[in-house]
């Protein structure tokens, strides 16, 4: 156990068994003598919990003794997945637990199949907020995550012949042994109602929102170990209960039943995720739940600032605040609703403390992805907000005006309340952006564009704004504790474990990578991930898979941008050509494993279509004799982070292939690379950062640059398609996998002067990659060498390097080694 000196759990096998047995009989009040695999890992869970809380406990009261600046991070999502295996890992009692439960009769592996993954976000923006929790809490820093408890998660995914069908995700039937209710901690949220202004005795105007509606936020907090340290930071998630208050009136007209029908109506505000990271829908209940988060944390933030603090002139050197995209925007205009209707500090001053506290991240360039909420909505639900909004915009256009010289329609382009033909909308970019005083991106390029095409006019003004912070994952999860073998070679080639906080130490492979012993050692870990991935595909689908196969994996949310149907395309036109081999040229095919997987927002058509056209490959393919395991095209359904978790260290080449200039960062690619499989991408995102620190040759990278899509895009009716392509799409419309008219959208998309994502400017080049990819594959030594430089250069991608980063040049703030308060 690491550094808690006056632990008073005990961690040898003795202790935790009996912990374990404990918990089955107290706290699962199962039979001691007689409890199955998932009960065998709640009561593990919960015998771990008990060791998490202590720390907990311990990092609170050390952190509230030194009353540090803090930083909370608000997120609509956080995609944690499991927890059990990464409890263990960084508490460092795996081997205990291991000991433990085999005394017991219980498999480890069996037991942390039992849990189900908390998904509680989309994709890439909820992900890399668990990513970062993990990197705050190992690197101690004073750090919270705020955001919602969805009883319902990310949709699970059924493939029904070969279409995707959601299904209600209600993770917590079993409970979720890794939270803790904290009933005392709930705030009131108010919704609707109307604003009322009260002159005070000493002339000032009081804003008094009487609201129409009130519900209460409860907490739910989850301890968040750092590996290697005591520190266990805290992820505080909201839950909608309904509130105490009873209108008696109701109450007493007899009609019981239905007033407490519609007290519970409160709880479907934190029902359910919405599953769409596609396209902004100003959905009621989606602002409904935005401001919900936002008011309780905000109450919650100012609760304990104000606990050790009797004016808020230290509010911003106590506390910052990171908004992850524009969703808890509202967080701006609730800040300043508690210290000015609240608090009654003037507004001057109000927006002086707010300026100096928040900070945004954007994920998307995408204009469908922006948020831009009908004022005539914000105005019924958030009246007051809706005032302080118009209040923010007049201020920052008089500013425009007066020192920056705008006039005209240039003022109208940046106002954050934008005129349209539906009515006048609220731009939440706009409003984040005039409201922080730092911006940022998720990766080089992607901040370079954010500065040059969506916020062009800020930067103009407020250069000193923007910053880039590169995204990163975690070293813990996403390679020492999901890639077992390749973690024992790392730490015995670099005679270390170090790396595991240290990731640049993973250089040190480099000076390996030409040895044919360390290759052979490397070889055989990658044919051990590739083995379990083989065992969950047969599991799935009953095939044996081609272990000398490239195994080709691409698995991300499906997207028209992210490219599915060019990979698919390109998958029909490898099919055809091995059916038109002779026996011998089929000798010479480099056999290829090609895995999809991914979920479609439920109302993005397109997605659903390439999905459905992946199914209807992989059908013929694989049952194709012709081809036999030369080439077998598989669809994994419910990709989710413990999927991803096996589907990772098994893969040889991954794919990244978003149009140039789309993909804001991605972050599954670095997850790729740090365990040895080899990309094939675009200039896009992290790729071009990746292809700096790992070197472009260990790469196959292909299509235009991000520059040249505009250009390309207005001239896409007159390219002269490449035969290949057309050949490709030919397959589809032809009917050779069925579905032709259902597919004819898709085809169309890519035709004529549409192909926004320049699928056939692309594919030729895209094909010649594939060639390399194929080339390379032939000699064995060259491909590992290329694995282990990928490993070796992916220390740069690391959560715990981009954490740092927003704490030196964003947050201000500090580690804060814990030690034991006397
Ligand atoms: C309003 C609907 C909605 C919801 C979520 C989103 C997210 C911003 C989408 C997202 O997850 N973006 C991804 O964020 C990752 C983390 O920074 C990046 O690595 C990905 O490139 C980016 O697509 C867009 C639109």
């Amino acid at each position: 156990l690491y550094g808690l000196l006056d632990s008073y759990l005990k961690n040898d096998v003795v202790s935790i068994q009996e912990s374990i047995v404990h918990h089955v009989e107290f706290t699962l009040a199962r039979s001691r003598y007689k409890f199955d695999t998932r009960e065998a890992y709640f009561a593990a869970a919960h015998s771990l919990r008990d060791r998490l809380i202590e720390r907990w406990n311990d990092t609170q009261a050390w952190i509230k003794h030194k009353d540090p600046k803090r930083v909370y991070y608000l997120s609509m999502e956080f995609l944690m997945g499991r927890t059990f295996l990464n409890a263990l890992h960084n508490l460092g009692v795996m081997q205990p637990y291991q000991h433990a439960l085999s005394g017991l009769g219980y498999d480890m592996e069996k037991v942390q199949q039992a849990e189900r993954d908390a998904a509680l976000g989309n994709g890439g923006l909820g992900r890399l907020a668990s990513c970062f929790l993990d990197s705050m809490a190992t690197l101690n820093l004073p750090a919270w995550g705020y955001g919602i408890r969805y009883e319902y998660g990310m949709f699970r995914q059924v493939v029904s012949e070969g279409f995707q069908k959601e299904q209600p995700d209600y993770w917590l039937t079993f409970g979720y042994p890794w939270e803790i209710q904290r009933p005392h901690v709930a705030y009131p949220v108010k919704f609707y109602g109307h604003v009322s202004v009260h002159e005070s005795q000493d002339g000032r105007q009081n804003f008094v929102w009487n609201a129409g509606e009130e519900v209460t936020a409860v907490a739910y907090d989850n301890p968040i170990p750092g590996f290697k340290t005591p520190s266990t930071i805290n992820l505080r998630l909201w839950a909608a209960k309904p509130c105490q208050e009873f209108d008696l009136e109701a109450f007493n007209t007899g009609d019981y039943v239905s007033s407490i029908i519609d007290k519970q109506k409160a709880e479907t505000i934190t029902s359910v995720l919405y599953p769409d990271d596609k396209t902004f829908e100003g959905k009621e209940l989606r602002l409904k739940q935005q401001h919900f988060m936002v008011s309780a944390t905000l109450q919650d933030i100012v609760r304990r600032y104000k606990e050790q603090h009797e004016t808020f002139d230290a509010f911003p050197e106590k506390v910052a605040m990171q908004l992850n995209d524009t969703h808890p925007t509202l967080g701006i205009p609730e800040l300043m609703r508690i210290l000015m209707d609240e608090n009654h500090l003037g507004w001057t001053r109000s927006w002086e403390i707010t300026t100096k506290v928040f900070s945004f991240t954007n994920h998307t360039v995408l204009p469908e992805a922006l948020e831009q909420w009908p004022v005539s909505l914000v105005e019924k639900l958030l009246p007051r907000h809706m005032q302080i909004i118009y209040d923010i915009n007049w201020r920052f256009v008089q500013e425009l005006e007066q020192n920056h010289g705008i006039s005209g329609d240039k003022l109208g382009s940046m106002s954050i309340i934008l005129d349209t033909e539906y009515g006048k909308m609220v731009r939440m970019a706009y409003l984040a952006l005039v409201a922080s005083h730092t911006v940022n991106g998720v990766a080089a390029i992607h901040s370079k564009l954010i500065k040059e095409t969506i916020f062009k006019e800020f930067h103009d003004i407020w250069p000193e704004k923007f910053q880039n912070k590169t995204n990163g994952v975690t070293q813990r999860r996403w390679l020492a504790q999901c890639n077992p073998p390749l973690n024992r070679l790392i730490t015995e080639t670099l005679g270390t474990e170090a790396w595991i906080t240290h990731l640049d130490l993973l250089k040190g492979l480099a000076a390996h990578a030409e040895d044919e012993t360390f290759q052979q050692k490397w070889a055989e870990v990658k044919v051990e991930a590739k083995a379990k991935l083989a065992s969950l595909l047969k599991d799935l689908t009953g095939d044996d898979l081609n272990m000398d196969a490239i195994f080709d994996v691409q698995v991300k949310r499906i997207h028209e941008y992210k490219r599915q149907f060019m990979n698919i395309l390109s998958v029909a036109l490898r099919y055809d050509r091995i059916k038109s081999m002779t026996e011998k040229e089929k000798e010479e095919v480099v056999p290829r494993v090609v895995i999809i997987g991914g979920k479609a927002a439920p109302g993005y058509d397109m997605a659903k279509r390439i999905i459905k056209l992946i199914s209807a490959v992989s059908e013929t393919v694989n049952n194709d004799p012709d081809v036999g395991d030369l080439l077998k095209v598989y669809f994994v359904p419910d990709y989710n982070v413990s999927l991803a978790e096996v589907i990772v260290p098994g893969s040889d080449l991954n794919q990244q292939i978003s149009t140039a200039g789309t993909e804001a960062s991605g972050t599954s690619n670095m997850k790729f690379a740090m365990n040895g499989s080899l990309i094939i991408g675009t200039m896009d995102g992290a790729n071009v950062e990746i292809a700096e620190e790992i070197g472009e040759e260990n790469m196959f990278i292909f299509g235009v640059g991000a520059q040249e899509v505009p250009a390309l895009r207005s001239q896409r009716e007159y390219l002269q398609v490449d035969p290949q392509f057309q050949h490709a799409v030919n397959l589809i419309q032809n009917g050779h996998f069925g579905w032709a008219d259902y597919f004819s959208p898709l085809i169309e998309s890519i035709t004529g002067s549409r192909d926004w994502y320049l699928l056939a400017n692309d594919f030729e080049s895209y094909l010649d990659a594939q060639e390399r990819v194929d080339q390379e594959w032939r000699d064995k030594a060259s491909w590992t060498r290329k694995s282990i430089l990928s490993t070796a250069g992916s220390g740069k991608f690391s959560s715990d390097r981009t954490i740092h980063e927003y704490a030196e040049d964003i947050w201000g703030v500090e580690p804060l080694p814990p030690t034991i308060p006397e």
